[in-house]
């Protein structure tokens, strides 16, 4: 099962490989604003989910979430240790 690291590792190599088709790429192309949007949107969605929706259902909106929080912390140039020692 893929870990928060794990994914957060993925992605760094993403953006530095760049490859083909990669929704990644064309986050942190479309830039800090735009990932911005998707993130509120999606937490909106996290949200509805959650006091709406099913467990499954509220913990894949939950995973959304933490992938594009990801994808702003590469836009941004963060580390994980830029976050965790704020824990
Ligand atoms: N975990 C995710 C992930 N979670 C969410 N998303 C993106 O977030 C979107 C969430 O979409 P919604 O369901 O809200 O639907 P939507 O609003 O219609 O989506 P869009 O029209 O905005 O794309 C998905 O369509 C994906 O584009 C993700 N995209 C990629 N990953 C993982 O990231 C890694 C790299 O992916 P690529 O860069 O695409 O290779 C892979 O391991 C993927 O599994």
């Amino acid at each position: 099962m893929k870990t928060f690291d794990d994914l957060f590792a993925e992605l760094s190599a993403k953006a530095v490989e760049r490859p083909a088709g990669s929704g990644t790429v064309a986050q942190l192309d479309a830039g800090v604003h735009a990932i911005g949007k998707k993130i509120v949107e999606e937490a909106a969605e996290v949200w509805m989910a959650a006091e709406y929706e099913s467990d499954e259902a509220a913990a894949e909106e939950i995973s959304q979430l933490l992938y594009h929080l990801q994808t702003l912390m590469l836009a941004k140039g963060l580390t994980l240790e830029d976050v965790y020692r704020h824990l």
